[in-house]
């Protein structure tokens, strides 16, 4: 199996199964019979492919007479394959790129070798004359190509932000996402990951915000197959989501709810920072889910955790104000994690933002009723679209006169990347280079 082989596989389970990207690729890295440099190409060429979709699409449809619907899925990926090469890696050459693709179809669609052979060869020899939709004159069009961005996406965000904003957060949610790591306090310290993971050859700085949080230099994307992570010193998870363990703040023996808590990276860094003394009841709506945070609380050495399947949306009478603390972190579009799930970009539809924020409300509203007086409720999501975050939390202060909002811009300056001014925290990757985050805390009085 060559690595181009591998990034086809996972761009056909991407698209025509519909598997998520970063478990597609994981599933198919398991390979054995992969070297470290075949799976650095085979993550480069699937994210590639999946971030620069409609600009591939947009050179496809302009050198081919058959429509893409019609093509043979296997046929349109190599398709794919071989223009992400030709236009983005330079140290491909052009015609290998075009062979690789053709000799991968005698296997996958045979039918199709003197089609894919003929668009890519024209596509080479015409790349110059590919025209782009003019910037000036159709804004919302050239950015849909250039960065591959739904045209609804586009607008949306165009109604939201500004148009050098958009365009450099369409740009920045194409780019690699930095990896963290964070590190188990539990069973070791910074400095002695720093020193074991040299010792392997990857090189991590510390990070500037969190004392437990490491940044992995260079495309190291291994980090779960090593002996140290399987012995539980180490947890992979953005620097924004440990913030809002952080931000929550909770303490030895306390009592903390996690009403959407799968698969459980806030609940064990939770955990870690309570020094595995006290009480987390970890929630869910998915029982498999569920199983993750088990599996990740085990291995980190974690036995304050309770799991429980219960749908967020419910009120669960016997828990009224028996928290501490109580964490959403809801289920959202996922709009400021493109750059780790490209897909995202291709499978939102333009009204889910309707259904979903009914949903973070309810699940917002009926958490709050958990928070014992002067306890505090944190409202977070991996997304920047003002409804789901801003908007829901004022709607539900509005309600509930109640509770009030932590200045958490000023409490927890220190930790926070980028300057606030707003009490709640939006971080945004193309300004702070973190995933598209936002944090609320809310104290109840
Ligand atoms: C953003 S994810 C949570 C990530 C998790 N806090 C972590 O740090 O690993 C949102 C979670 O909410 C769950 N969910 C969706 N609808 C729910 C509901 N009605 N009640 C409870 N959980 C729900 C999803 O299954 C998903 O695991």
């Amino acid at each position: 199996m060559n690595a181009r082989e591998g990034a086809l596989k996972v761009l056909y389970d991407i698209e025509v199964k519909k598997a998520y990207s970063n478990i597609a690729l994981n599933k198919e890295l398991k390979n054995k019979e992969y070297t470290a440099i075949d799976r650095n190409f085979i993550t480069e060429l699937t994210y590639g492919t999946l971030e620069n979709l409609i600009f591939i699409d947009y050179v496809i449809q302009q050198f081919s007479t058959m429509k893409l619907h019609k093509m043979n899925a296997w046929a349109l990926n190599l398709l794919r394959l071989g223009i992400y090469q030709i236009f983005f890696l330079d140290r491909v050459p052009v015609f290998a790129a075009v062979n690789e693709s053709v000799n991968l179809s005698k296997s996958y669609c045979k039918r199709a070798s003197g089609f894919i052979n003929g668009v890519l060869r024209n596509i080479i020899r015409n790349k110059e004359k590919i025209e782009m939709p003019d910037k000036e004159k159709n804004f919302e069009e050239y950015l849909t190509v250039k960065y591959s961005h739904p045209r609804w996406m586009v607008e949306m965000f165009l109604e939201i932000f500004s148009r050098d904003f958009v365009e450099s957060l369409l740009k920045a949610n194409n780019e690699t996402p930095k990896l963290h790591i964070r590190v188990n306090t539990l069973k070791t310290s910074a400095d002695e990951i720093v020193s074991l993971l040299k010792e392997k050859n990857i090189h991590v700085e510390k990070s500037e915000y969190l004392p437990e949080a490491l940044v992995v230099k260079g495309g190291f994307s291994d980090l779960e197959e090593l002996d140290i992570y399987k012995q539980g010193l180490l947890h992979i998870q953005d620097i924004s989501s440990m913030l809002v363990g952080k931000i929550l703040d909770p303490k030895e023996g306390q009592f903390i709810i996690d009403v959407c808590s799968a698969p459980g990276g806030k609940t064990t860094h939770m955990a870690q920072l309570m020094h595995n003394k006290g009480k987390i009841l970890a929630r869910d709506i998915h029982p498999h889910k569920l199983e993750l945070i088990k599996k990740n609380a085990k291995r980190l050495g974690i036995n304050i955790i309770r799991t429980e399947k219960y749908n967020g949306e419910d009120l669960d009478k016997d828990l009224i104000e028996t928290a501490d603390k109580v964490l959403v972190d809801a289920p959202c579009s996922g709009l400021g994690i493109i750059m780790r799930k490209p897909e995202i970009k291709y499978r939102k539809k333009p009204d889910d933002t309707e259904v979903i924020t009914k949903m973070q409300l309810e699940i917002l509203e009926k958490a709050s009723r958990y928070v014992k007086k002067g306890g505090e409720l944190l409202y977070s999501t991996c997304t920047i679209h003002p409804q789901e975050n801003q908007k829901i939390v004022q709607a539900f202060l509005k309600k509930h006169c109640n509770f009030k909002l932590v200045a958490i811009n000023k409490e927890y300056e220190s930790i926070l990347p980028g300057e606030h001014k707003e009490e709640m925290i939006q971080l945004y990757p193309n300004i702070h280079g973190t995933d598209g985050f936002f944090i609320a805390k809310l104290e109840k009085k």
